[in-house]
Formats: structure tokens, sequence, C-alpha cells
């Protein structure tokens, strides 16, 4: 499904220049449920804001199914982004001024679907995510775990084959991540492909295989 080849990926920090992936190679199959681990500053954030195509390598490729998404400028990266990512972050990122219904539709807001097919859309992933209680209520009223089954929502929405997620239980008590938990193997026996960036070694015991990053490759961790 994906395919990177010696990636490479610098920042610059006044006169440093840190170099955080170095010629990383990476093969994702369709399907895997794959967890990222590796010390803070190593580059997991990095390499997944790539696979979203939210950042570009400085050289190398990236190629998902047939299509480079390296060679792709700023607005194909956009609608790649669009139709083929889910991404959910520790913080969930939601919007605290509109409420929960609103939150999941925000990826639909360009789409060209009617009023009544976007409240059908959420409502069936209000009801597959199990908060339709929720449907009306301001975010920033909601517990840590049920922000981030709204955050999961609002990542579906538009059916992504690709779920990306960057230390998404980082946040929450051992319960509410083993619900979480829990939502991801079932996306994933749907058939969705997860990448997920983590410290928790419970989490990557949830997953099918364990890469850990370090000197800027990834090397699979024997399970
Ligand atoms: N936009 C940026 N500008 C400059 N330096 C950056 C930028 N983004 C990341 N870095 C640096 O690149 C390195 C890798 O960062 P990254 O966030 O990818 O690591 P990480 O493994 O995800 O860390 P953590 O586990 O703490 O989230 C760090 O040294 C970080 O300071």
């Amino acid at each position: 499904m994906i395919t990177l080849k010696d990636l490479t990926k610098s920042y610059r920090s006044g006169e440093r220049k840190i170099d955080v992936l170095k010629e990383l190679d990476l093969e994702i199959e369709q399907g895997d449920m794959l967890a990222i681990m590796g010390r803070s500053g190593s580059g997991k954030s990095t390499l997944l804001n790539i696979l979203a195509g939210l950042d570009t390598p400085d050289s190398g490729t990236y190629r998902y199914h047939q299509t480079y998404v390296s060679e792709m400028n700023g607005n194909e990266r956009a609608k790649f982004r669009r139709q083929n990512i889910g991404f959910i972050v520790q913080n969930y990122a939601l919007v605290d001024s509109k409420n929960v219904f609103e939150n999941i539709a925000l990826p639909l807001r360009y789409s060209k679907l009617s009023k009544k097919e976007i409240k059908n859309k959420v409502e069936h992933m209000l009801m597959e995510l199990n908060i339709t209680k929720l449907k009306h209520k301001a975010v920033d009223t909601l517990s840590g775990g049920e922000m981030q089954r709204v955050a999961i929502a609002r990542a579906l929405i538009q059916d992504p084959a690709l779920i990306l997620a960057d230390e998404p239980t980082g946040s929450l008590d051992v319960q509410t991540e083993s619900e979480i938990l829990d939502i991801f193997t079932k996306l994933n026996q749907q058939g969705k492909t997860l990448v997920i960036v983590t410290h928790d070694q419970v989490v990557a015991d949830h997953c099918h295989n364990t890469y850990y990053m370090q000197d800027g490759m990834v090397t699979p961790v024997a399970s």
C-alpha cells in the first residue's frame, strides 16, 4: 500500500541543522495495524506528518498505491489527504466553538453533499462510536475519552483507507485507553490500515507490527 524509500528530512534551528530522517525505508501493507515507538525527538511525528501529506521530505520517495505523494504540490497533497487519510492527535484538536455534530461534519464542509446527506453521515458515525447522546453538546464539556471518540468520528467521516494516530491515548486513563484501542481494532478488522505513534507498550501490543525509530530510521521490533 505504502512504500517509503530513502526519505530524508532536516530542520534548521538557528545555526544548527537537525537531521531527523536519514534515508528511511518503510513498507506498510494494506490492512496492517502498525505501532511506531521511539524516544522523544526521534522523528515519529515528522514521519507521520509526511505520511499524512502535511509535510514533505527533503529527498526520497513516498508512494501510496500507484501514486507518488512525494511528487505532489500542496493542492494535490491536500486533495490526497482529504481522500485517503484520517488523522488523530493526542489532544483531539476539536473546535471549541462548535458542538459535537458540527465538529464531526467539519471535513465535509467542501463536499458536494446535501445537508440531509451530511446529517445522515454524521448520525451514522455518532452511532458507530456510541456517542449519539453527545450530538448537541459543546466539546469543551466532554471527558477526554468522549473528545477522542469525537475526534475519531471526524477522522472517519470521509471513510479514509489509512488512519494515522499520533499518541492517541496519551491523555487517557487506562480504562478509556482500552475502549479507544477496541475501536481501533474494530476499524482494522473492517479493513482500515492504521499507523499509531505511541510511547505506550499496551498500545503496541494491540498492533500487528511494531517499529522502533532511532537515528533517523525505523527498524522492526521482533514480536
Ligand atoms: N517544524 C520544526 N522546526 C524545527 N525543528 C523541528 C520541527 N519539527 C520537529 N523538529 C525537530 O525534529 C526532531 C523530531 O521531532 P518529532 O516531533 O518528529 O519527534 P517525535 O519522535 O515525534 O517526538 P515526541 O515523542 O516528543 O513527540 C526534534 O528534534 C524536533 O525538535
